[in-house]
């Protein structure tokens, strides 16, 4: 006998994504889930928590996850609670367009040609935090650089021990049948399929014509050294090309994509709902309060929090420990004003020191894009196989060509004798290292990584409806800088300096960067895509170009990876470190960081999926803690 069955609700909840926040309290009432709470009032909180997460971005709701399926935890974020933006959940509609996530910080100013620039980094600041507005695009650190990041002191944090991390957090989607025929393809071994952050090829994966192009132009361009890669994922991603994975759920039935921000991973699915778990959005933490052990140890005991909108302050206090996840730009920020930093600094700014740690702050360093380059399409181009019709498509192909394949082997040799000679002096005189041995550790250790198989840059094309992008990034920056507040006042921003492209090597990988994009427009097949003249039209040099004319170029249009990481490195503290392999804070008992502040080294092509690995391992270590283990 057949009966008609209604759908459940948690199946009319999974259809409906966009609904996300309704469904919850739907299934809330029908007593059918314990719902995390999402509030911006504070009078019905409870004052006391077993853990606090300052900041509700990337790793922050992902470490909260893991903690609340066992403990009270209390999120404080300062941006909106946005489950029911279109702009940010659908993936194709988010670039260029703002949201009420998308936020600007103005950083130092930076050098330029003939002087300096003025130049403003976006972030998010809401659930999800930059996760919520990014690219999405897929990418892991390396086997070699993992192994650069666990040669600063951090034992445990090799590519063989982060790698199951990263795989806890994802459920990767292989591709369909038509995404494989187009070239897209991966390493089951290197995957997780069961976590909450969906990461799959995009739909559609490819523009037919640019696809080929790109691919063979890169080939040719790179004298056949860049291979194509069984998955960008694999650890060994130097000198490879492929087509990209992303960061976006990917469901069969709507067969529709959506992204996968933190929030829609770790935070808004019914089966991440979590009893434990409050999130305050709204308001923000200025400072974490300590008290001091006998032992001269400084325990996190709470935070002060303040309503963004106005209004009176609030305490909250955590018995067990605070976990400062507030990204790479705000949390040495938070620490500073709470007494943690360089003592002789924070005096300068009337803060009385309670940790005299002149990591924080240091160490700040961010990759380049050369992002200001369009090509025009020729008329004689198909614009609908070149761009997919004029829709927005993501990146198409993306190579990752190592130092060798870049440069040969003289420039490359070059290179390794400025890593290896590396002068510390100007890092240090801005504050940017706090000691020499800081940066000429750093520098040996990307000299190694360099030689075994991590990319010099990355390049990836991308389609818009008359032109086609090509995107050039460094990947390894040396240069050095710093987060430092200049106010105690909370509401104000840092000053955010990354000092880019003051180290003589930056310029040489930028110069060779630029270099590649002029070859690629001018070699077939991408240049036939292109109109005649498509150099001068996008403003780039001429290939042949002198070095100045190229450096000139690239100082006049580079631009912030938003990619900002360092800011508290998990290193030696002889070496300016702020945190420990176990990620926490020197000199305290309870206070951990996890975010993009404690990656030592842009080791990290894109941030988001190896942090997403930092925070489960945080988690892992946290619950050990708790465990008494
Ligand atoms: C435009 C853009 C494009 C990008 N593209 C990609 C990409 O394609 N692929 C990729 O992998 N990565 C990409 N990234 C980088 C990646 O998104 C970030 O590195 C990563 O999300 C950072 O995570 P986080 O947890 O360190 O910080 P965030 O996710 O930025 O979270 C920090 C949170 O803390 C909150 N906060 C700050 N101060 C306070 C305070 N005092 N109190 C309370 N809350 C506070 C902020 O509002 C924010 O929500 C991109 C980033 C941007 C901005």
């Amino acid at each position: 006998m057949y009966g008609y069955k209604l759908p459940s609700p948690e199946t009319v909840c999974v259809t409906a994504m966009w609904q996300a926040s309704r469904c919850i309290i739907l299934l809330t009432l029908l007593g059918l889930v314990h719902s995390t709470v999402i509030t911006n009032e504070t009078s019905t909180l409870a004052t006391s928590f077993e853990y606090i997460v300052v900041g509700g971005g990337t790793t922050a709701l992902a470490v909260a996850n893991r903690l609340a399926v066992n403990h009270t935890v209390l999120v404080i974020e300062r941006g909106p609670d946005l489950v029911d933006d279109e702009v940010i959940n659908d993936p194709f509609t988010t670039f260029g367009t703002p949201s009420p996530c998308h936020f600007q910080i103005q950083l130092a100013p930076q050098m330029g040609f003939n002087g300096s620039r003025v130049i403003p980094m976006t972030y998010g600041s809401c659930l999800g935090g930059s996760s919520s507005i990014n690219t999405m695009i897929g990418s892991r650190p390396t086997y070699a650089g993992m192994s650069a990041v666990e040669a600063l002191g951090n034992p445990g944090w090799g590519w063989n021990e982060f790698l199951p991390h990263m795989q806890k957090s994802e459920t990767f989607h292989p591709p369909n049948p038509t995404q494989h025929a187009e070239g897209a393809n991966f390493i089951a071994v290197v995957h997780g399929f069961d976590g909450p952050v969906g990461v799959s090829f995009a739909q559609p994966l490819i523009a037919p014509t640019l696809q080929d192009a790109a691919k063979n132009t890169t080939n040719t361009v790179f004298e056949g050294a860049v291979a194509l890669s069984p998955d960008m994922g694999d650890g060994f991603s130097g000198g490879h090309y492929s087509s990209y994975y992303h960061h976006i759920h990917f469901n069969d039935t709507l067969q529709m994509d959506r992204r996968s921000s933190s929030a829609w991973s770790y935070l808004y699915p019914q089966d991440q709902q979590r009893v434990g778990l409050t999130v305050l959005v709204g308001h923000r933490v200025n400072t974490i309060l300590t008290s001091t052990e006998a032992g001269g140890n400084i325990t996190a005991t709470g935070v002060l929090v303040e309503p963004i909108a106005g209004g009176t302050a609030s305490t909250f206090n955590s018995s067990r420990e605070v976990v400062l996840s507030a990204g790479a730009l705000y949390s040495p920020a938070i620490l500073q004003r709470s007494g943690i930093g360089n003592a002789t600094f924070l005096e300068s700014l009337g803060i009385e020191p309670v940790l005299d740690l002149p990591g924080v702050g240091a160490n700040f360093q961010d990759q380049i894009l050369l992002t200001n380059v369009s090509f025009p399409l020729a008329p004689s181009a198909n614009i609908t196989n070149v761009t997919g019709g004029g829709e927005v498509l993501l990146a198409v192909v993306v190579a990752h060509p190592t130092a060798i394949d870049t440069l040969g082997s003289n420039g490359t040799s070059a290179m390794n004798t400025l890593l290896r000679n590396i002068s510390a002096e100007r890092a240090l005189s801005t504050g940017g290292i706090v000691a020499s041995d800081a940066l000429t550790t750093q520098a040996a250790l990307i000299a190694n990584a360099y030689e075994i198989d991590h990319p010099l840059i990355e390049m990836f094309y991308t389609p818009g409806p008359t032109a086609i992008n090509v995107w050039a990034q460094s990947v390894l920056p040396l240069s050095r800088g710093t987060i430092r507040i200049n106010t105690t006042d909370p509401s104000v921003d840092p000053i955010a300096d990354a000092q880019y492209l003051t180290t003589e090597v930056d310029m040489v990988v930028a110069v060779a960067a630029a270099r590649r994009v002029s070859s690629i427009a001018v070699t077939p097949p991408f240049s036939e895509l292109l109109i005649e003249n498509a150099l001068a039209e996008a403003g780039v040099p001429q290939v042949g170009a002198t070095d100045d004319e190229v450096s000139e170029w690239v100082l006049s249009t580079y631009t912030p990876g938003t990619h900002p990481v360092g800011s508290n490195s998990m290193m030696q503290r002889e070496l300016g470190g702020v945190v420990s392999p176990e990620l926490l804070v020197y000199g305290t008992t309870n206070l951990r960081i996890a975010d993009a502040s404690i990656v030592p080294l842009s080791v990290f092509p894109h941030t988001t999926l190896g942090l997403y690995g930092v925070a489960e391992k945080a988690a892992e270590m946290i619950l050990q803690t708790a465990a008494g283990n």
